[in-house]
């Protein structure tokens, strides 16, 4: 991948007192990469994503975004640079409509979107995922994948630099999981930059240029996922987890 680098996470360290979650981690996305974030429960994939997203503050380390140092800022000012995400369990505004969830995506994001323009690239973004002439419907009335898919939706509503897809596709069945799939291939496609955390592993197969595996808060492996899935320290580290 020849892209110039986007995201830059140096020396990323995390501790809960005694209990070291992300230890000296380093890596480099580059623009327009799909990487897969993977490794065992509780190996500190997603307290990796709170790092770059802000939703946590390293202990040590530094992470750039396009140069800039973002590690340490607030959430807010995170997304404002360009960070989007969807979470483990999904963050949808239950009191407000499909599209004013979106909406709200688009007013607190990296490319601000107003009034009747924001309310036209909410409709776009919406029949993207997969949800058009849905607009008014409450998140509360939507199946799971529905609730996903508008997540998705105002996550890209800020028009990302990265997005991060933290284990998006779970709990999804095996035709929800082929659509679910299909849309982050279209966002790849398109040239958007993305982590996915996902357990999934025909995901990260079918998707990612490369993936990266933590282990007990190490980085153990980068590379392409077919070199990095065959290594012995790799394998080692899932033994006995359901995906090996
Ligand atoms: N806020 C917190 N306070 C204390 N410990 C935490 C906190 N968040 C995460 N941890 C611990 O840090 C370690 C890494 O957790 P993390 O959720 O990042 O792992 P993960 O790889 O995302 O796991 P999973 O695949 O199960 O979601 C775990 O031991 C977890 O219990």
């Amino acid at each position: 991948m020849s892209g110039r680098p986007l995201l830059s996470v140096e020396g990323a360290h995390k501790a809960f007192g005694g209990l070291v979650a992300v230890k000296d981690v380093d890596f480099i996305v580059k623009q327009s990469e799909l990487i897969g974030l993977i490794g065992p429960n509780g190996s500190g994939k997603t307290t990796m994503m709170n790092l770059i997203s802000g939703a946590l503050k390293p202990t040590s380390g530094t992470i750039r975004l396009d140069g800039e140092i973002i590690s340490g800022a607030p959430p807010q000012r995170i997304a404002r640079q360009g960070v989007a995400r969807t979470f483990q369990l999904v963050r949808i505004l239950p009191s407000l409509s499909a599209i004013e969830n979106v909406i709200a995506g688009a007013v607190f994001g990296h490319v601000r979107a107003w009034g009747d323009d924001a309310y036209r690239e909410a409709e776009i973004l919406l029949e993207r995922v997969g949800l058009g002439g849905r607009a008014n419907v409450p998140p509360g009335a939507m199946n799971y994948i529905d609730q996903k898919r508008l997540e998705l939706a105002r996550a890209l509503a800020s028009n990302p630099r990265l997005l991060l897809l933290d284990e998006w596709l779970a709990g999804l069945n095996p035709s929800e999981l082929q659509i679910g799939i299909d849309l982050i291939r279209d966002l790849r496609d398109d040239g958007c930059t993305i982590i996915m955390v996902e357990h999934v592993m025909d995901a990260i197969r079918s998707l990612c240029d490369r993936c990266i595996v933590m282990s007990s808060g190490i980085k153990i492996a980068d590379g392409s996922v077919q070199d990095v899935l065959s290594q012995p320290e790799v394998v080692a580290a899932y033994l006995g987890e359901e995906d090996a």
